[in-house]
């Protein structure tokens, strides 16, 4: 029996999801690093040879055009992510494709890295950080003043499974209140103590304001010139989501203008951004390059599920997590 052939493109894939593929399927691992703006002639060029099922874990958007350069035999794709925005899901469904792709496993990191976010951006680390670099470390009582979590109110924008996960950590810290926003009412919200707001609202009182939603077609730009001129002066943004939910120039005359304190971001729009990008010219604006799931046990746990839901998709049983809309 042959058997079938898997496109995993993602040059660094963990061995435990390559090792669970080769039980039953021939796996071939891209020998470029599948980011590189250069890396996608030669994905194109691989994914012409025929494959069954296809692992899309690169920044390249999985179009309508590259889907033609599949074939017909192509029968399942998933994402080594929780985030589909840079997959085309109504051209995948149009071609009755099987997707699926791998929330859940990665909120206790991601949900890490949001907290991590809000003590760097409301204490000043990135100018403290400069301070010392730059010799001036000038210690006094109004000398690199920032915000407190205590006493304060979070807002959640979107609580999924990273948001819950974040208010959680939170509960350590005496917030003294929890909002979120988001499209329905969570049956999770009531233990957690957090109460829905439109989002005016959590706009509005919020002295964080946490981005933990998804990019799609109604969070794009949420936050932008009229949005952020609604929050608090002392609010501290952060972003987890996706870049593309906050419009960057927007965002830099914000923080350039004092509009409000600070941002944290895990996620921008470009990926990677260039050095010379304005947000990163800004003491009040503290950027990582996209590390919210990076840790071994998370991205081991995001390969087994992705293998997965390829095994058995092409075994006609459901995918571990699909998607489905
Ligand atoms: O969508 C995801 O899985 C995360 O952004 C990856 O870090």
């Amino acid at each position: 029996m042959t058997l079938k052939k898997v496109l995993i493109v993602s040059k660094t894939f963990p061995a435990i999801g390559l090792e669970i593929l080769k039980r039953k399927t021939e796996p071939f691992v891209v020998p470029f690093f599948e980011h590189e703006l250069e890396s996608l002639p030669e994905i194109k060029k691989l994914l012409k040879k025929g494959y069954d099922a296809v692992i899309w874990n690169t920044k390249h958007r999985l179009t309508r055009d590259i889907l033609d350069l599949a074939g017909p035999q192509i029968k399942a794709i998933s994402t080594m992510s929780s985030g589909t925005d840079h997959v085309d899901l109504d051209e995948v469904f149009k071609r009755g494709l099987l997707i699926g792709n791998t929330p859940h496993v990665l909120d206790d990191a991601v949900a890490d890295i949001t907290v991590g976010l809000m003590i760097a951006a409301a204490r000043r680390f990135k100018e403290g950080i400069a301070e010392i670099m730059n010799n001036e470390w000038k210690y006094g009582v109004q000398w690199m003043l920032g915000q407190d979590i205590a006493g304060s109110t979070v807002g959640v924008v979107g609580l999924g499974g990273v948001g819950q996960a974040v208010v959680r950590r939170l509960k350590g810290f005496d917030v003294a209140r929890f909002l979120y926003s988001g499209r329905s009412d969570k049956p999770e919200a009531k233990a957690l103590g957090a109460e829905r707001v439109p989002l005016e609202q959590l706009l509005r009182e919020s002295d964080y304001v946490l981005l933990c939603c998804p990019l799609t077609r109604e969070t794009k730009n949420l936050i932008n010139a009229e949005t952020l001129k609604i929050m608090k002066k002392n609010a501290v943004l952060i972003n987890i989501g996706r870049g593309g939910i906050v419009d960057n120039d927007a965002l830099y005359n914000a923080l350039k203008q004092g509009q409000i304190f600070s941002a944290g971001l895990d996620v921008v729009d470009p990926e990677p951004i260039s050095k010379d990008h304005p947000l990163l010219s800004l003491p009040n604006c503290f950027i990582i390059p996209h590390m919210g799931s990076a840790t071994i046990e998370t991205r081991n746990a995001m390969a087994t599920i992705s293998a997965n839901n390829i095994l058995h998709a092409l075994e006609g049983k459901p995918m571990v997590h699909p998607v489905t809309s």
